[in-house]
């Protein structure tokens, strides 16, 4: 097996030494596999040259896995969250869980045996409270995470080239900023798969008419960090109101209705979508700044 390994400068390790800044050379994923068991904190990510992993699409449901997915859906702001597992150590991640949804979430935590240790957001949600409040209530050993930039409270701070690592599973922290500036984006580069939260979404993306919008940055933070990744990658956003649940790099880069157009159509399309104010914009803002834990229990 081919495996250059080259030099890692691990330089800032944070929960349970499992944020890792980025700094070393990408290897195949045997290669950091190995790697992995030689050392549990310290763990080559990629380089700046985006060397990426070659294999196939990899998101097999059923069969001998050493992971697991869960897509979950709220219906009242068509919300997805997803649950994360490595099944070598049971520890698992949940991206972007709603309130309402926090008995469905930690009653499959629970059927599945598996040791929830982050309740991540992909940004300060405007639709909906966010659920990490209340998972880290009924889970104590569970941190939050969100974007440093937001400053919304977490346990945890995230920014660029951290890594998020749960068992022997780890996932990129990407910045994509426009839709809100704290917005993040999650690369799942062994399961060939990316978390765009309201940056990507299929055929579509976050609108830019509030919180800290702007189309601009949008634009260019998705054409940098998402649609330079391989084609074959899944895209899996935090919201879908058409039914669709799943989309590839190479989907997008042709088919997004807003963002294959230029730079100044982008803009333009962005300043005309007139859309409706979310429902739920003025309770969740403030609470989405605190964990989603209000004194007064949401509505
Ligand atoms: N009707 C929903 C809000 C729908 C909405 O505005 N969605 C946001 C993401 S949540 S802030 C969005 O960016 N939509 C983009 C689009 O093109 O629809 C509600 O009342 O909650």
């Amino acid at each position: 097996m081919a495996c250059v390994m080259n030099h890692v400068f691990v330089t800032n390790i944070v929960g349970k030494s499992r944020i890792l800044m980025k700094s070393a050379i990408k290897t195949t994923p045997a290669c950091r596999f190995l790697w992995k068991q030689r050392n549990s904190v310290d763990l080559p990510v990629r380089s700046s040259d985006r060397l990426l992993s070659t294999k196939p699409v990899m998101m097999k449901f059923g069969g001998d896995n050493d992971f697991i997915f869960k897509q979950f859906l709220d219906y009242k702001s068509y919300t997805y969250t997803y649950l994360l597992g490595d099944t070598k150590t049971r520890e698992a991640v949940l991206i972007d869980p709603v309130i309402e949804m926090v008995d469905r979430d930690i009653q499959t935590v629970k059927d599945l045996n598996l040791n929830l240790v982050y309740a991540v957001n992909t940004h300060v949600h405007a639709d909906h409270i966010t659920g990490t409040g209340e998972i880290k209530k009924r889970i104590k050993t569970c941190q939050s995470m969100i974007a440093e930039v937001s400053k919304a409270q977490a346990d945890i701070k995230l920014k660029e080239g951290n890594s998020i690592r749960f068992g022997y599973q780890e996932l990129e922290v990407r910045a994509t900023p426009g839709h809100t500036d704290g917005c993040l984006t999650y690369v799942w580069h062994d399961k060939c798969c990316v978390f765009t939260g309201d940056a990507v979404l299929i055929r579509g993306c976050g609108r830019t008419d509030f919180q800290q919008g702007d189309s601009g940055r949008l634009y260019d933070s998705v054409h940098k960090n998402i649609f330079s990744l391989p084609k074959h990658y899944s895209i899996f956003p935090a919201h879908d109101y058409t039914g669709q649940t799943q989309s590839t790099v190479e989907e997008e880069l042709k088919h997004n209705k807003r963002l294959t157009k230029s730079r100044e159509e982008f803009i333009r399309i962005m300043a005309e979508l007139n859309l409706p104010y979310p429902k739920q914009i003025d309770k969740a803002l403030p609470a989405n700044m605190v964990c989603g834990i209000f004194d007064d229990p949401p509505l």
